[in-house]
């Protein structure tokens, strides 16, 4: 890997500066031991919303409102940002977050629980986006579900980690996100792309 082209990675990661929100809601992360979305994924989330004009986003792994913030940056001004955690404290957090940014409280649905256990309550082919930053172990339910979830021309997101490409990592979380990979490029009902932003994004758009 050339010098010059690690220089243009970290350039693309400080190349869209995130809000003070943003920045604030990634300090209480790490205060409560959370890890956010780095600032380039962060970058792309919101484009992408904006891109396909996203005004139903679902997002598993709430945190503490960073990767909420970005997606509601990007979405339609009347969008509803629909978010997941199991985790009470952290929702605290991102709701505090979303008040502080002040985005009208009718725009996000912050629901607590287990998204194995929240996601088959949701609708059909109601969501623009989903975005997954969660427990790795069930991607492979959430990609099952996203196919169910997503509309036509929706998009799935899943955040990556760059031990995937180490063929010498065989953890069982680089090891389910191999397989998830493989297995959502060889579906025809999906247009995979991965990205090389932050620690990876995997995108898939629903034909
Ligand atoms: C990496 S953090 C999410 C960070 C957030 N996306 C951001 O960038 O600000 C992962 C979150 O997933 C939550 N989580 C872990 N397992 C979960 C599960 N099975 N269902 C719902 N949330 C879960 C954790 O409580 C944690 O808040």
């Amino acid at each position: 890997m050339s010098s010059q082209k690690l220089a243009a990675w970290a350039h693309a990661e400080e190349f869209i500066a995130p809000t003070e929100h943003v920045e604030a809601a990634r300090r209480r992360a790490e205060e409560l031991g959370v890890n956010s979305i780095d600032n380039g994924a962060g970058a792309t989330l919101q484009a992408l919303a904006a891109a396909i004009g996203a005004k139903a986003v679902m997002e598993i792994g709430t945190g503490a409102g960073a990767s909420g913030l970005w997606l509601l940056g990007g979405m339609a001004p009347d969008g509803v940002l629909t978010t997941i955690d199991i985790e009470p404290e952290h929702q605290r957090a991102a709701r505090d977050a979303f008040s502080a940014a002040g985005i009208a409280h009718q725009r996000t649905r912050v629901i607590t629980g287990r998204a194995s256990e929240v996601l088959p309550r949701m609708t059909d082919g109601a969501y623009d986006l989903l975005v997954v930053d969660a427990d790795r172990s069930d991607y492979p339910s959430y990609v099952e579900q996203a196919s169910r979830l997503l509309r036509r021309g929706g998009t799935l997101v899943l955040s990556w980690t760059d031990k995937e490409a180490d063929p010498a990592a065989r953890d069982a979380e680089t090891t389910t996100l191999r397989e998830v990979g493989r297995h959502l490029r060889d579906q025809e009902h999906f247009t995979v792309a991965l990205l090389p932003v932050s620690s990876g994004l995997l995108i898939a758009v629903k034909r």
